[in-house]
């Protein structure tokens, strides 16, 4: 039997696609999303209800019963808008903060609505999970040992980190009181979770979990997390109450001044999408930026030329989309290494011809941990040898599942060679946005995030803003982490003077006293004082959290931070030399979760690890291993920049045990490895006798001629050993520093190459303290 989209079937009717989820849910069809299908016999009776003739006689029929009724779905829908209103609002910065807000708030309507409800079947609607988050969570007591709990949102400094309002007495009364009657019956669910511990925390066999979200079409395996919605849903249907608990999180000197307060739910309006375009290299992110950039922007813009200023808006059908310019999930995570969280939407570029490949898989570990729903872009139909079953199996494979083989990621063929199917892929955007109900208040003071900044010799800082809250305003006062001043010239991104931007718009402004950083949050104030005052104080906070010790987990004070409850859980990314010894470690690894602490695997992969691998493990407060693989150079790099505990072993059974040592509070850390520098093979020569001689050029720190060496190729370890001679043309040298050039001969191993790296190292013992 033919089936009909929702998204097609609303667009029949004239509703929105989220109002038809609504009601079909409410009749016990479990459509998920606007891809989801209708059957022909759904439809029937959808179209029916939507008829104008259906409408006339049931209003004709209706019975006092009826009426009551009505008055119900009346209320309903009240409540409905309501939440959807308050489920807008929630969305992306203010999620978390309105949620708290809404907690424990319930009128007389929706206690109404809930009563109703509770005689209703179960179903499973976007509506319940709203009703059901309200119901199930609780607040976590304010307590500053907290602060750093590794939780995947707690790195984040985006405008979710509200103070948390303070709770009225008759609030905290009813969250107490819910606690209380269900201490025996109510199960704490700290996120992240896995299938595994969700089953254990609930008593359920695990089997039987993961049928349910087969059947909720989420393909999960044992390991791996599931959100909050997925929670609500399955502890729905196994009838049993949750709590979902969160971490507290700190506070900005921005905060605690109430600058960045709650909109009332009628003072939001939607806003554009602010999407980010990710993949693997080559697969055509650039090309795809660029064709959306140059068919979208209407001629009669100013030029119709975009400017290169960090984002750019395009019309879609009369509905404007944000696009991040800068393609690539470092760009992404880079700004998530800085709290700011703004991309709504990541369209994920595969290449038809080529597949799945490891930055895809990357891309996917960083959207997902992050949050952000993915719509997948297979590019290059156009070629050949374009295989798109072959794409979405290796997709599915690493946990996406196309809409049109039952699963709920939307995977759209396109070419951006010739353009095919992009305006589909812009359609998808804008249904995914309208899923989302993305909404800001546009009538307020300005809260926005720094895209990009620099120095200009004429003009001075020059900061690409893109608006979160609210409409910046030419003459304001703003001020962005040290920078403050007044806007005396804004800029689109099409080079066009303007006066004002809204929510989700990008602007170019000048005036800043400072350049600001990229990803830090910047505020429109009542006056140049407040802007300057902010900025001083955020001058001094910096220099106290600079002497206050790091917030970083590493495997040294993890026990401790276990001990001080600021632990719940471990992250770790997992890179290893070949796939199997990956799957082993990870299974092995996933075993230590005890009562005190979780392991959660947020990444895994083979190859050496990148700088990728370090800015998701920053991003989410992860530790890396590495399992035969090594860090390259700029992993080394932003690893000590963003003080990322990088550990690497030779033995699976050594990880093991210093993971396990370290959630127990036993580690010894008693020998370490100090890197000393790093060389570049150039050359090699084969000596009498068959030995071979490297010649190399030091690429940073020295070489040692007393040290122990690693033979790196692509980054994984395929020899370690001693270093027999070193020499600087015919003489034997004790070091060789940085951009000298020498030859090197290793104990008993001859295999090296041009263009391998040699890593001395000496081991040294450490003090734990
Ligand atoms: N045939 C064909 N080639 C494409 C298509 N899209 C991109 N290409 C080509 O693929 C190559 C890589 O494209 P880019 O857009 O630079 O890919 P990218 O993902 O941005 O690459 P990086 O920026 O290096 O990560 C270029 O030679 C493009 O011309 C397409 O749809 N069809």
């Amino acid at each position: 039997m033919s089936k009909i989209r929702v998204h097609l079937l609303a667009k029949e009717i004239g509703i929105a696609s989220k109002e038809l989820i609504n009601k079909l849910n409410e009749m016990d069809v479990p459509v998920k999303n606007h891809m989801s299908t209708v059957d022909k016999e759904d439809e029937e009776k959808i179209r029916k209800l939507y008829s104008p003739k259906q409408e006339s006689i049931s209003k004709e029929d209706n019975s006092k019963k009826n009426i009551t009724k009505n008055k119900v779905d009346q209320d309903q829908k009240k409540t409905e808008d309501k939440k959807s209103d308050n489920k807008k609002n929630n969305i992306g910065l203010d999620k978390k903060a309105k949620q708290k807000n809404t907690n424990g708030q319930k009128n007389e309507t929706q206690k109404k609505t809930e009563d109703k409800k509770s005689d209703e079947p179960k179903k499973f609607s976007k509506e319940k999970i709203e009703t059901n988050k309200k119901k199930n969570k609780i607040e976590p007591k304010k307590d500053n040992t907290n602060k750093n709990v590794a939780t995947k949102a707690t790195p984040r400094r985006d405008l979710s980190k509200k103070k948390p309002k303070k709770k009225n007495k008759a609030q905290k009364k009813v969250e107490k009181r819910e606690v209380e009657i269900g201490d025996d019956t109510i199960v704490n669910i700290n996120l992240p979770i896995t299938v595994k511990e969700f089953a254990e925390q609930l008593s359920i066999p695990l089997a039987q979990v993961i049928t349910k979200l087969i059947g909720l079409g989420v393909m999960a395996s044992q390991n791996e997390v599931i959100d909050e919605d997925t929670c609500i849903l399955l502890a729905d249907d196994f009838g049993k109450e949750i709590n979902i608990v969160e971490a507290e999180e700190e506070i900005s000197i921005e905060e605690e001044m109430g600058l960045n307060y709650e909109d009332k739910e009628n003072q939001l309006k939607p806003r554009p999408p602010v999407v980010t375009v990710m993949g693997h290299v080559d697969h055509g992110k650039t090309s795809l930026l660029d064709v959306i950039k140059h068919s979208h922007v209407q001629t009669s813009e100013a030029g119709g030329i975009t400017q290169h200023i960090g984002a750019y808006t395009v019309n879609v059908n009369n509905k404007k989309v944000t696009f991040l310019d800068t393609p690539g999930h470092e760009a992404f995570t880079s700004m998530r290494l800085r709290g700011a969280q703004i991309t709504d939407i990541a369209i994920l570029v595969v290449a038809a011809d080529d597949g799945v490949m490891p930055q895809t898989i990357e891309a996917i570990s960083h959207a997902k941990s992050a949050n952000v729903p993915i719509i997948v872009a297979i590019n290059k139909i156009d070629k050949p040898s374009a295989n798109l079953d072959r794409v979405k199996q290796e997709l599915l494979d690493n946990g996406l599942m196309p809409e049109d083989w039952g699963g709920d990621t939307i995977m759209v063929p396109v070419s951006a060679k010739t353009k095919e199917g992009i305006d589909d892929l812009l359609e998808m955007v804008l249904l995914e946005a309208e899923m989302l109900e993305l909404k800001a208040n546009p009538n307020r003071k300005a809260i926005g995030t720094i895209i990009e900044a620099r120095l200009d010799k004429g003009k001075g800082p020059m900061a690409t803003v893109l608006v979160q809250k609210g409409t910046l305003k030419f003459g304001d006062n703003v001020v962005s982490g040290f920078s403050s001043g007044r806007i005396r010239a804004m800029i689109d991104d099409k080079n066009k003077q303007i006066k004002k931007a809204g929510p989700s718009m990008p602007a170019v402004i000048l005036g800043l006293s400072d350049v600001p950083n990229a990803g830090d949050l910047i505020y429109a104030v009542e006056d140049e004082k407040t802007a300057r005052t902010i900025a001083d104080k955020n001058k001094e906070s910096s220099r106290e959290s600079r002497i206050n010790t790091n917030n970083r987990v590493s495997l040294e004070n993890l026990f401790d931070r276990i001990k001080e409850g600021e632990m719940k859980e471990l992250n770790i990314v997992v890179k290893g030399d070949v796939k199997g010894s990956v799957e082993a470690l990870i299974q092995s690894l996933v075993k230590l979760t005890n009562e005190e602490v979780k392991i959660n695997i947020i990444h895994s992969g083979v190859g050496g690890i990148n700088e990728s691998d370090i800015s998701l493990a920053s991003a989410s407060n992860a530790i890396v291993i590495g399992f035969n693989v090594r860090p390259n150079i700029n992993a080394i790099d932003l690893a000590r920049v963003e003080e990322v505990d990088v550990r690497t072993y030779r033995v699976i059974y050594d990880i093991i045990n210093d993971i396990e040592s370290a959630v127990k509070g036993m580690l010894t850390p008693t020998i370490v490895e100090e890197i000393l520098g790093r060389c570049e093979i150039r050359q090699t020569f084969k000596l009498p006798g068959n030995t071979i001689v490297a010649g190399v050029y030091v690429l940073s720190g020295k070489i040692l001629r007393k040290s122990m060496v690693k033979v790196l190729r692509d980054d994984i370890v395929i020899h370690e050993g001693e270093i027999s001679s070193l020499k600087r043309f015919k003489d034997d040298v004790k070091e060789l520093a940085t951009g000298y050039e020498g030859g090197i001969t290793i104990d008993s191993f001859n295999d090296l190459k041009e263009g391998d790296l040699l890593e001395s190292y000496i081991l040294k013992e450490v003090q734990k303290d």
